[in-house]
């Protein structure tokens, strides 16, 4: 039986110009110590993560959203290196290009993603189309990101509806109201698994967790809502991955950092990987964690080979948690 297939959107990609900086100080002049730029944006990321570990003997993976055609090149080259198959839908004028500051002396990198392009109505019932034809039913279809401008809030939560009655496994990675919206639809049009990371959690929720415990019972919650599974990201801390029948936090060990751009989408793309061969919890996890801890220690947003990955995950520190009101 051949495996699934995986299909990414990214509605709002990015070219990624990372600057590497001896020390971040607010309205100072700085000197960069180094700076590239990659094709980017976090579906995109997540397509390349997932080629990079792809087998020649599996489906290539599927990437689509919408790019700028003038900047287009960089990303078709992105996508040829790693023989992803390029289903965007072309716009007039530009991709945005989002600034990364990395701050050497700390390792905290500081985001500023611009707005994007803004495709018209029409230009979303292409890409639906490319959604009709792409996702097969059991494909496990990634979107993520924020959304452009232009679009309405409601669009993650009709695209997530439209992927599920078509039978695919939906894992949305977003935030704010497009990620409010798409939680608040009937439980049918739910995605399979949603990955936010604390922040955007808290946000969701409207307060702060006062500890760990608030956290895992925040995500029971919204598995009991019937969402499959729920991947919360916590930086340097790790992730937790909570379902309606287990709760297993992961803590990587220290690791040296290069860049983080990426590494929640590296999480991402462990995570589905694993969940394609329908891996128990506990690999699910640490595979998440060790694709996310493999791309850390690089500045460009790509894997090491298979036998790298896999020598991290024993590495992950992933332990059960009792919850009062776990059933299992
Ligand atoms: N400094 C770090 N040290 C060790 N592991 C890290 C570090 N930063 C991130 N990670 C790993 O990467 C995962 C994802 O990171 P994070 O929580 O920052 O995701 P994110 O906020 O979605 O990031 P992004 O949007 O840049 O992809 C974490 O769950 C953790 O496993
Ligand atoms: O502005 P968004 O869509 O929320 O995030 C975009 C982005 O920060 O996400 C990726 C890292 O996860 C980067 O490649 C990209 O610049």
């Amino acid at each position: 039986m051949t495996a699934p297939p995986f299909l990414t959107v990214t509605l709002n990609p990015a070219i990624d110009q990372t600057v590497h900086l001896t020390e971040l100080v607010p309205g100072t002049v700085h000197r960069a110590t180094q700076a590239e730029q990659q094709a980017g944006g976090k579906g995109v990321n997540v397509a390349g993560y997932l080629s990079d570990w792809r087998h020649a003997s599996e489906p290539p993976i599927v990437a689509t959203g919408f790019l700028g055609q003038i900047n287009a090149p960089t990303f078709q080259s992105f996508f040829d290196s790693k023989q992803i198959i390029d289903r965007f839908v072309r716009l007039p004028g530009h991709t945005r290009r989002n600034i990364k500051l990395v701050d050497e002396t700390s390792g905290d990198t500081t985001d500023i993603n611009l707005p994007g392009l803004a495709p018209d109505a029409d230009r979303l019932d292409e890409l639906r189309g490319v959604l009709d034809t792409e996702a097969q039913p059991g494909a496990i279809v990634v979107l993520s990101g924020s959304l452009p401008p232009s679009l309405p809030v409601c669009t993650y939560r009709d695209l997530v509806g439209r992927l599920r009655s078509r039978g695919a496994r939906v894992l949305l990675d977003t935030s704010g109201l497009p990620f409010r919206e798409a939680l608040a639809a009937p439980a049918e049009a739910l995605p399979w698994a949603i990955k936010p990371n604390q922040e955007e959690l808290e946000e969701l929720l409207g307060h702060r967790f006062a500890n760990l415990d608030e956290m895992v019972q925040a995500a029971m919650m919204l598995c009991r809502r019937g969402i499959g599974l729920v991947i919360v990201s916590r930086g340097a801390e790790g992730a937790l991955f909570v379902s309606e029948r287990h709760a297993l936090l992961g803590q990587p060990p220290l690791l040296k950092v290069s860049s983080t751009v990426g590494a929640g989408d590296a999480l991402v793309a462990g995570v589905v990987t694993a969940c394609r061969e329908n891996a128990e919890p506990e690999i699910v996890a640490r595979m998440g964690l060790a694709f996310a801890a493999a791309t850390l220690a690089h500045r460009n947003q790509s894997l090491p080979d298979r036998a790298a990955v896999l020598s991290r995950m024993d590495s992950m520190h992933v332990e059960r948690l009792r919850a009062l009101d776990m059933t299992a």
